[in-house]
């Protein structure tokens, strides 16, 4: 070295020695397979242990199907664990079954051990967090306030309002999205954020509570390369901060590879290899499999694990090879068994005690909750203008053919034809409007209620509140064009009472939406559900089936058809009171008086108020059979039997 050059290379070393001894004394200290280490925060880490995992479905056949069959491993803290394997491998059953997340299924039977820090998972006090594969946000909430929202419903209550921003602004910074702080998560509709801000964004949410154990499911699937590894990146710096992080990933390229400390690979629900990533190549080529040079590992393993169905040759080879290795790795793992009395669950289903509580007021739920439908309904500009355009045009359209009809004979048919369409349209559009969005709602309103960030009723509440200002827009839109353009009743009280029957109705509209969209198992079913009911709504709607001639046995549909409550009370606002011409002098056989059309049409014993309570009742029965379904579709997940050593 120039002697200019020696002070400084000795202040190197004694610093590279100082933190050299620094680090070795963090080095966790474990005895019996537990972890008493904890983290620069003085939280206590985890250390997650599995043995003997089998998940077994029986198919309706009576065949069954092996899921996952005698899986064993360990995650350990600072330590980015990656569950890997092909397509239908086991790496998401595994991932569920790990985090006490498997979805209940019907004839699925679940078996295994899992203990946390040498404690039976149901009793051990810890944190942790799910991330799913799929990202669901609301779209118009930007960073900030998604992150917001989601510390001031789940931070624990002793936190203060200033703490929880605090702690969302600090997340912010550390996942790298003050860039995009601002910016909306959006959707198909609108472009937000990318796919790995969003991936990023999602983890935001779940690291809130400071978890100490992390699994993710697919993390990487559909980012390119740059944003995986970001990704990634960010999961491996968590997971030097001392959280436990285990994720499913599928073919991973190498330097995401090079990043992984410990690997588990399935196939087939069997273990083929669990253990230090840096190992496991050994571990194949000790079996006789090498990867070749300048080859992406994971892409080697991807392809060694997985069974090719191109020809039965290929495929029983493939298959020979699955075996092979998991009877290799078998013989050589240490057995891991950790005896079921240690085991079993005594939390609910498995899942961890901790934040299973709602952390807010039920005000305080309500406020925050209301404050985020306002800003998703008032934000969301594409839908609104599409609706308001959709509603404009109709009245136009309908304005234009029924323009100022006049008191002649034919205009008594023509009236009928414009309350039943005006009837139909208000429906329609709240009715696929709501069927188009709430699905999807739903699915994130159950995620968060897996986490128990609020009740149905605030939410529900605060949703019907904050939607319904602007819900009330577009058929008083609709209404006070077609109304002036078709010359209805000449009363502004009648006028009003037009505007209040079609807001009734596209209320009671939405309110089935919520129903059938509360059940429907997605968005597409939800649109072929729907739309099926309310044809059968119009068909008994007063218009088309005479009141008076629907079969006994068909008597209820009028009575829950909003259709036809909503044209009854158009007729009996629009009717009473007007005179027509009649063709001859003596007005024989005409409709002279508008009383005699409700005779017509079987309405003669009904009033605008009657048909309003009838809508009434309708509304609240789907609001209350979508709070039910909701309230009943909390998550339920399959218990995890313990397994005798
Ligand atoms: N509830 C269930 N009912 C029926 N079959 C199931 C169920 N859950 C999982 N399986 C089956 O178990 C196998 C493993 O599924 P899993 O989702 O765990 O695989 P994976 O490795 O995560 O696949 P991918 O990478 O494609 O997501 C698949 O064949 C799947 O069809």
């Amino acid at each position: 070295l120039p002697q200019h050059q020696v002070p400084v290379a000795i202040g190197s070393v004694s610093i590279g020695l100082v933190r050299h001894l620094v680090q070795k004394r963090r080095k966790p200290k474990r005895r019996n397979g537990q972890s008493r280490e904890r983290d620069e925060a003085g939280q206590k880490q985890v250390t997650l242990e599995w043995d003997s995992i089998s998940c077994t479905i029986t198919t309706k056949k009576g065949g069954t199907k092996e899921v996952l069959q005698d899986v064993s491993g360990e995650a350990k803290p600072g330590r980015l664990l990656a569950i890997m394997g092909p397509s239908g491998g086991g790496k998401t059953s595994l991932l569920n079954a790990l985090a006490g997340q498997v979805p209940e299924t019907k004839g699925m039977q679940l078996q295994g051990n899992v203990r946390v820090n040498g404690q039976p998972r149901g009793r051990a006090a810890y944190k942790q967090a799910y991330v799913q594969q799929e990202d669901m946000f609301y779209a118009q909430l930007t960073v900030r306030e998604t992150l917001n929202m989601a510390a001031a419903l789940r931070l624990p209550r002793s936190m203060s309002p200033r703490e929880k921003e605090a702690a969302a602004e600090a997340l912010i910074r550390r996942l790298g999205l003050t860039g995009s702080a601002d910016t909306p998560v959006g959707d198909a509709k609108k472009r937000g954020l990318s796919g790995g801000e969003k991936k990023r964004l999602s983890i935001g949410c779940e690291l809130l509570g400071n978890p100490k154990l992390l699994f993710l499911d697919e993390p990487t699937s559909g980012l390119d390369s740059f944003a995986a590894e970001k990704v990634m990146q960010t999961l491996k710096d968590l997971a030097r901060e001392g959280c436990t992080v285990v994720c499913s990933i599928h073919q991973p390229r190498s330097s995401i590879f090079a990043m992984f400390d410990d690997l588990l690979i399935l196939s087939e629900g069997k273990l083929l290899y669990e253990g230090s990533a840096e190992a496991s190549l050994r571990f194949f080529e000790a079996q006789g499999y090498h990867v070749p040079e300048h080859y992406n590992p994971a892409e080697f393993i991807a392809d060694l694990t997985a069974v090719d169905p191109s020809s039965p040759d290929a495929e029983a080879a493939s298959r020979r090879t699955i075996e092979k290795l998991h009877a290799a790795f078998a013989s050589q793992a240490v057995p891991r068994s950790m005896g079921a009395s240690s085991s079993s669950s005594s939390g609910a289903n498995g899942i961890p005690s901790t934040g299973s509580e709602v952390q807010c007021s039920l005000p305080v739920q309500a406020k925050l909750l209301f404050k985020r439908s306002w800003r998703q309904v008032s934000r969301d500009k594409a839908t609104n203008i599409g609706r308001a355009m959709s509603n404009v045009s109709s009245a136009i359209i309908f304005g234009g053919i029924f323009w100022r009809m006049g008191r002649s004979q034919s205009s008594v048919q023509d009236r009928m034809g414009l309350l039943q369409v005006g009837a139909i349209n208000a429906a329609m559009s709240s009715l696929v409007k709501c069927l188009n969005v709430f699905p999807k709602e739903r699915t994130i309103v159950q995620r968060e209620r897996a986490k128990s960030s609020y009740g149905v009723a605030p939410y529900f509440l605060s949703k019907l509140a904050a939607e319904s200002p602007i819900g009330a827009f577009f058929p008083l839109l609709f209404a006070s064009i077609v109304y002036p353009a078709a010359g209805l009743h000449p009363k502004l009280s009648r006028f009003a009472k037009f505007c209040g029957i079609l807001t009734l109705e596209s209320f009671a509209s939405t309110s089935l939406g919520l129903a059938v969209g509360s059940f429907a198992p997605s968005t597409d079913a939800a649109l072929a559900i729907g739309p099926g009911v309310m044809v059968l709504f119009i068909v008994f709607g007063g218009y088309y089936v005479n009141a008076g001639n629907v079969p006994k046995a068909l008597q209820w549909v009028p009575s829950a058809s909003l259709i036809k409550q909503a044209f009854e009370g158009l007729c009996d606002n629009e009717f009473p009171g007007l005179r027509f011409d009649p063709l001859s002098a003596d007005g024989s056989g005409d409709i002279v008086q508008g009383e005699q059309v409700l005779q017509r049409l079987g309405f003669e014993d009904s009033t605008v108020l009657k048909t309003v309570r009838t809508q009434t009742r309708i509304l609240l029965f789907n609001y209350w059979a979508t709070y039910c379904i909701l309230k009943a579709r909390k998550p339920g997940f399959q218990t995890m039997e313990p397994v005798i050593a």
